[in-house]
């Protein structure tokens, strides 16, 4: 498992009920469980336990473990490479608070302070290598390191690998990158590797080493449910990169919306409010000439190029736009493109579509009319694509599986039947494994496929009926294209800040609102992260 999937999935938990507190304790008490069987297994005398702590989660995780330790009998160490008041992670900070309290000691347990350099190497396991009696708990580093290591962690690691002691490391061998399996500078060298949930990426490529760098890996269940995996939630915020405070205009995306017609010049419009309020830094429409006008009117923010044909009288997005949108989209440096909001069905319309999908390589989304137009052998390999129909949508761009397709309408309501859900999961799965880009179905709940996995979103409510919400949608899934995101991150956030906003709306509004009004909600939500 990703390390970023990983802490996204932990704060999701929170979405329902299980706080991270509940999580490191567990994680914590298998932790003990699990070095009291080493011990057992290896040593035929009592050990003493040293754990080595830094400022996060996986510190926190130490500290759980040194108390579950001292009720096993343990005579326990820490070594603080961070003083308390510097400690990071809230939960490692109540459960070093609890052994704080704990005077006086009744419990066989010693709490060092390791300031500077000097302190690491006036302690008894630097001086001496004989320390075989001796389980070292490397808590220094999880999967939240970042960066050169501190010349304390480095000291400190130094120490460890030096030691006869036998080396335990909780959840990554600290100085590994978790995503990568490298090892930058220095990192513990464990005899075993106590993992939770899931093996992070990298610890699992490094186990494949020929070299030891990991030792034996043992994985703890921490009572995550799948479900946590499975629905998108809060903990999906983090993927949003970070706002630089030196970055100017443009440099958090740039997007172009092609769609609008006579008729419709509200879709284009509230894909590009909200797409703005999710972070684009500049949106441009492009659209007929005689629906940019309204466009305009409604909006200030959005930059509205009105396209002209060749005679002049089309009101609808033709094959003559063609080179005009090519120009906006290399001038601009757009990063995202949305094609089909309330574009119509025109024939013209559907030519120009294919052909720009063919063209370009930026990342798509492909919502509404041009889910009518876009001929779906085109989007197979593209794995920067995100298509967003309703059903009714999926059974006509889909039109080759329809068969499996109709047998899916009747199991909209799956709250209480996991069969047919899965039934459903699994049909969607089998047409999904033919593309490479990300399926967002909308609906009661959102399902997000990208051929090999799927996410569900819980947000929203009735009143996300009323026309627009879709174009919201896809306007917020191109914004987060534009800044980074992958496809299917971006297919799921998309849903769940869209849902989310309308929940917001519903509370202001009444069951009343209107989709242009996601995006008065939207800048908050964003606002979380950065
Ligand atoms: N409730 C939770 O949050 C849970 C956390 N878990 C544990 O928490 C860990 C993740 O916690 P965190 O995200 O706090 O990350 P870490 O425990 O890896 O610590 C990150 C902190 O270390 C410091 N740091 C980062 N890079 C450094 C470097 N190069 N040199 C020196 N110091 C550096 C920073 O102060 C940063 O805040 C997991 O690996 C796991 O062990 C698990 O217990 C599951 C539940
Ligand atoms: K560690």
């Amino acid at each position: 498992m990703d390390p970023i999937d990983m802490v996204v999935t932990d704060i999701n938990c929170e979405d329902l009920g299980l706080s991270r507190l509940c999580l490191m304790e567990n994680a914590g008490k298998c932790l003990s469980d699990e070095i009291a069987t080493i011990s057992t297994f290896t040593f035929s005398k009592p050990v003493k336990i040293a754990i080595f702590t830094g400022s996060g989660g996986n510190a926190g995780d130490g500290f759980v473990a040194a108390r579950h330790l001292l009720n096993r009998g343990f005579e326990v160490e820490i070594f603080m490479l961070t003083s308390p008041k510097d400690i990071k992670s809230i939960d490692a900070q109540i459960n070093f608070e609890i052994l704080e309290n704990m005077v006086p000691r009744i419990s066989r347990l010693n709490i060092t302070e390791l300031n500077d350099s000097n302190d690491i190497d006036n302690i008894e396991l630097a001086k001496s290598e004989s320390f075989s009696e001796y389980i070292i708990i490397d808590g220094i580093l999880g999967t939240g390191i970042k960066g050169d290591l501190r010349k304390k962690v480095k000291k400190s690691i130094e120490v460890i690998n030096n030691s006869n002691a036998l080396k335990i490391s909780i959840d990554v061998p600290s100085g590994m990158d978790p995503l990568t399996g490298k090892i930058n500078d220095i990192a513990v060298k464990p005899e075993y590797t106590i993992t939770f949930h899931k093996v992070k990426t990298g610890v699992k490529k490094a186990s494949f080493s020929n070299e030891s760098l990991v030792g034996g890996l043992v994985i703890c269940d921490i009572g995550i449910p799948i479900e946590a995996e499975i629905f998108v939630g809060n903990g999906d915020l983090i993927r949003l990169k970070n706002r630089i405070d030196t970055s100017h205009k443009g440099n958090n995306g740039r997007i172009l919306i092609v769609g609008g017609n006579k008729d419709y010049h509200g879709a284009p419009t509230i894909a590009g409010l909200s797409a703005m309020s999710s972070g684009a830094d500049l949106v441009y429409i492009a659209t007929p000439e005689s629906t940019s006008l309204a466009i305009k009117q409604e909006s200030p923010d959005l930059i509205v190029k009105g396209l002209n044909n060749d005679n002049g009288s089309k009101d609808y997005l033709n094959l003559d736009n063609l080179d005009e949108i090519m120009t906006i989209i290399n001038e601009n440096n757009i990063d995202a493109i949305l094609i089909g909001p309330g574009a119509g069905l025109n024939e013209e319309t559907g030519k120009l579509f294919n052909i720009l999908v063919k063209k370009i390589d930026i990342p798509i989304v492909l919502d509404a009319d041009a889910l009518k137009l876009v001929n779906p052998l085109l989007i197979k390999d593209k794995d920067n694509l995100i298509v967003t129909p309703h059903l009714n949508e999926l059974k006509i761009f889909f039109n080759d599986s329809i068969d499996d397709l109709n047998n899916l309408s009747n199991v909209s309501n799956f709250d209480k039947d996991f069969d047919k859900f899965n039934e459903k999961i699994s049909v969607l799965q089998g047409i999904t494994r033919n593309i490479n880009g990300t399926l967002v179905l909308k609906g009661k709940y959102d399902l997000i496929f990208n051929g090999i996995s799927f996410r569900i979103n819980r947000t929203g409510n009735s009143g996300m009926t009323v026309g627009g919400t879709g174009d919201s949608l896809a306007g917020i899934a191109t914004s987060l294209l534009s800044q980074g995101l992958n496809s299917y991150d971006a297919g799921a956030l998309a849903t769940y800040l869209n849902g989310k906003a309308g929940d917001f709306a519903k509370e202001q509004y009444g069951n009343g609102f209107l989709a242009s009004h996601l995006s008065e909600f939207l800048g908050i939500l964003m606002e979380n992260i950065y």
